[in-house]
């Protein structure tokens, strides 16, 4: 019992909070010296029985006087939206930005920009509140796209901006065009709008023609076709619309910040919109160093992670944003080559590995694992010869001039790159550990209904190149244990 208490002290002691950089992580808001200042804050501040100083936090008038009050106060911004838009928090948006900072001053990745060039970013849905490209340009000079569908959120977005001619040269806003076959979305208001386009097809530039990856989400584009040929951004950020309805949003009855349906909901919610930001992303890869976005919900974080690794991310890394009674979580990924590492080829490689897949679906036999197996390396820019007679599938790491920067780490290999992040999900997709010249056969054999065992046999033992063998082997368990066990 007590030590469970304990643990439970030690969990909240250990929880994060506010970013140590961000304005507020020492000094939160001081309503009673707001009101002061601030005759239009005055009206929404009472005092509690212990004498300090509250506002109503169910009343949206309120939490959107105090975000408009410290916007200005705080950050010399001026501010406003309409009635019932989505009314974001300042400290909690601040972390957001504060967590990209560290991502962009890490080494995790290689550095694309030169010391000097400005920071640019890309917000995927601002909104009519614009908060981060606000945040973003007036806390540290960065530039940004912001981009929006609908016409509330673009006609605030702007207003916003103009009213800031300080930062408004740092800041463009971009309409996203719903293209054709648009239909206004089930259960939500004209402004959300859904194509009818079903499936997003990743043929010919990732190697799998034929295999199509439905990612649930059916609106209007994200980053392909809103992101300009040649445009290249430092990051992407995003506060996903995060339910699939609005009864899901279920509005927090313990406070109001307002949300449209436009702005809450998406069909196949945040896991949808995410998703397919990761489907453009493979498609964009090196035009962003970093793509990120928010998460409102935990489970979705391990599943989108395993996606990421799945799609070939070199990095991959999260993080848990906690304002007060909120938990929000940070997932962040890049295609470009990891940059820590340690030298590995010392270690003694063993040519022939296994492993064992259980509890898999009784309709899923050999030729699925196989079949994912090819797709895998396939992405990764391998040759792949799939033996449905034999059960095996023959890998070779191509000779491609192009991805020689990735191929020229294989002889090191980074399993964790780590940064200060709270939680962290890292490690080294197989792209940047083939190495020319490296073959291999996986071999299939079914045990029993349900159980299979794989193994790898190493076909060459050059000591250099064999080195990167046995962690794309391990990455290889990882991605077929995600998702074999996922379709369970
Ligand atoms: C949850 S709100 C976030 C608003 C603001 N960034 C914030 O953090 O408060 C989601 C926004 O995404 C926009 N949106 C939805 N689908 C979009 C798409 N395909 N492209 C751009 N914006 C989109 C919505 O209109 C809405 O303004």
């Amino acid at each position: 019992m007590g030590s469970n208490k304990n643990k439970k002290r030690r969990r909240t002691a250990e929880r994060p909070t506010t970013h140590p950089r961000n304005k507020y992580s020492n000094n939160p808001p001081d309503f009673a010296e707001l009101a002061s200042l601030y005759p239009t804050f005055k009206p929404f501040v009472f005092f509690g029985r212990d004498g300090r100083p509250r506002i109503d936090w169910t009343d949206f008038n309120a939490t959107r006087e105090l975000t408009r009050v410290l916007l200005l106060h705080d950050h010399c911004l001026n501010w406003w939206i309409p009635d019932g838009q989505l009314c974001p928090t300042v400290p909690n948006r601040s972390n957001y930005i504060h967590w990209i900072e560290d991502l962009l001053s890490s080494d995790i990745i290689a550095k694309t920009t030169k010391i000097g060039d400005k920071v640019r970013g890309f917000d995927i849905g601002t909104g009519a509140n614009c908060i981060y490209p606000l945040l973003g340009a007036s806390l540290l000079g960065w530039s940004f796209v912001g981009s929006d569908m609908t016409d509330v959120a673009l006609e605030w977005a702007e207003k916003n901006v103009r009213d800031n001619p300080h930062i408004s040269e740092l800041i463009e806003i971009r309409k996203v065009e719903s293209g054709e076959n648009t239909l206004p979305a089930e259960g939500s208001n004209n402004e959300a709008l859904v194509s009818t386009k079903t499936e997003i097809y990743l043929t010919e530039d990732m190697g799998r023609e034929g295999n199509s990856l439905n990612t649930g989400y059916y609106g209007p584009p994200i980053l392909l076709g809103v992101v300009r040929d040649g445009e290249e951004f430092d990051f992407c950020m995003c506060n996903p619309p995060f339910f699939e309805t609005m009864e899901e949003a279920g509005l927090n009855p313990k406070t109001s910040c307002g949300g449209t349906p436009a702005e809450m909901i998406c069909p196949g919610g945040e896991k949808a919109f995410v998703t397919c930001i990761i489907e453009d992303s493979v498609t964009l890869r090196h035009t962003f160093r970093w793509y990120t976005s928010m998460l409102g919900r935990k489970s979705n974080l391990k599943l989108l992670t395993s996606k990421l690794w799945e799609v070939g991310a070199t990095v991959v890394k999260t993080t848990e944003f906690v304002q007060g009674q909120t938990c929000r979580w940070g997932l962040a990924w890049s295609f470009l080559p990891s940059v820590k590492k340690i030298l590995s080829s010392h270690v003694t490689e063993k040519s022939n590995l296994s492993f064992m897949l259980q509890g898999l679906e009784r309709k899923l036999g050999a030729i699925h694992v196989l079949q994912s197996v090819e797709d895998y390396f396939r992405n990764a820019g391998a040759l792949c010869k799939l033996n449905t007679s034999s059960f095996t599938v023959d890998i070779t790491a191509k000779d491609d001039k192009s991805d020689a920067n990735l191929k020229s780490e294989s002889q090191n290999y980074d399993g964790v790159a780590s940064c200060d992040d709270v939680q962290e999900a890292s490690g080294s997709s197989c792209l940047n550990l083939l190495s020319n010249n490296l073959s291999f056969r996986v071999s299939v054999f079914q045990q029993t209904p349900g159980t299979l065992l794989v193994k790898g046999s190493l076909q060459q033992r050059d000591g250099q190149i064999s080195g990167s063998f046995s962690p794309i082997f391990r990455r290889l368990e990882e991605v077929l244990k995600q998702k074999f066990h996922r379709e369970k």
